[in-house]
């Protein structure tokens, strides 16, 4: 488990995390997201215990990462793909991590093949490619068999391929009851793993909730409407003091109702129907209007009000 309690990183005059609170839970996937320079990896860092806070705490398991004596048998993490030294082979740079961390050299075959690095662990890393040196950073985060994972923008730059089994690795470690925490600027890169979301913007929380929850929480639901009289069930709707257009001579779209209001509006008007159905905003949508809103409000701490918590 992470727990990160009233955290707050300051350089200088940029307020890089600003009175942070969340948990990341066993068994789960959570998406951690925000446009950039929203403090996502400054976070992780002082999670890690890389960097410090200038007031609050993140634990893990409890204790400050700081603290831990072999901190890869706890928590692993792929944070920069590109820091493992050039010259090096895969295998030798994760021989070296093993050795510090007290971890049996056996491990480091059973972390190549399962990465699916194969051959290529034997070969030096200035001619990794990207999604090469990734798999690497994903090895050697997984080198110590740790209960939490955090992983900073792991598809960055990776093939359809690699971003499909990175989802299932992320699946994996989590249905293995691990603490997952994953960080992406797109939404679209966790909507499909990540069971929950910690949303930021300029360093605050702007959402914690479930996937589903966030996605409920937010934007109205559009009713699409298709009738064999769309004139008169116009007329109709406006009269109940809907907002609804039309969309073509066939359809109309109903503004903040349902499906079950409209319906039985046109069942009570004996119109013949022919197509009704819900319309909801994408995740994206979702997101996009999230963290917008962090951006508008930037002068108070109002923004994390409007909050899907
Ligand atoms: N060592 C540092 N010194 C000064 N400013 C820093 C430092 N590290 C981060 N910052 C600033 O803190 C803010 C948050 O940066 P951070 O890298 O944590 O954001 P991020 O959400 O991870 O962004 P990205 O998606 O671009 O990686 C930014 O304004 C950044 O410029």
């Amino acid at each position: 488990m992470i727990e990160v309690r009233g955290l707050t990183r300051r350089y200088g005059d940029v307020l890089a995390v600003d009175h942070l609170d969340f948990t990341v839970e066993p068994g789960k996937v959570t998406g951690f997201l925000g446009p950039n320079g929203a403090g996502k990896s400054t976070t992780m860092r002082i999670v890690l215990g890389l960097d410090r806070p200038t007031s609050g705490t993140a634990l893990v398991n409890g204790r400050s990462c700081a603290a831990l004596a072999e901190p890869l048998r706890e928590v692993g993490a792929l944070l920069d793909p590109g820091s493992a030294h050039p010259g090096r082979t895969g295998r030798g740079h994760l021989r070296v991590a093993a050795r510090t961390n007290g971890i049996p050299p056996r491990r480091v075959d059973e972390v190549v093949e399962e990465v699916g690095l194969g051959r290529a662990a034997r070969r030096r890393i200035k001619g990794y490619s990207l999604g090469m040196r990734q798999r690497l950073g994903i090895a050697a985060a997984l080198l110590g068999d740790p209960g939490v994972l955090l992983f900073d923008e792991p598809v960055n730059g990776l093939d359809l391929d690699g971003v499909r089994w990175i989802r299932g690795l992320l699946r994996r470690l989590a249905d293995e009851g691990r603490t997952v925490l994953v960080s992406s600027h797109l939404l679209s890169e966790v909507e499909q793993v990540a069971d929950r979301l910690v949303v930021i913007g300029r360093g605050r929380l702007i959402a914690d909730a479930t996937t589903e929850q966030i996605l409920d929480g937010l934007g109205d639901v559009r009713v699409r409407v298709r009738s064999a009289e769309p004139d008169r069930l116009l007329a109709a709707l406006r009269e109940r003091g809907l907002e609804a257009h039309r969309v073509d001579a066939r359809e109309l779209r109903v503004e903040g109702s349902t499906a079950e209001e409209v319906g039985e509006l046109v069942h009570s008007l004996h119109i013949p129907l022919h197509h009704l159905s819900e319309v909801r905003n994408s995740l994206e949508d979702a997101y996009v209007e999230l963290t917008d809103s962090s951006v508008e409000h930037r002068g108070g701490r109002a923004a994390t009000s409007g909050a899907a918590r």
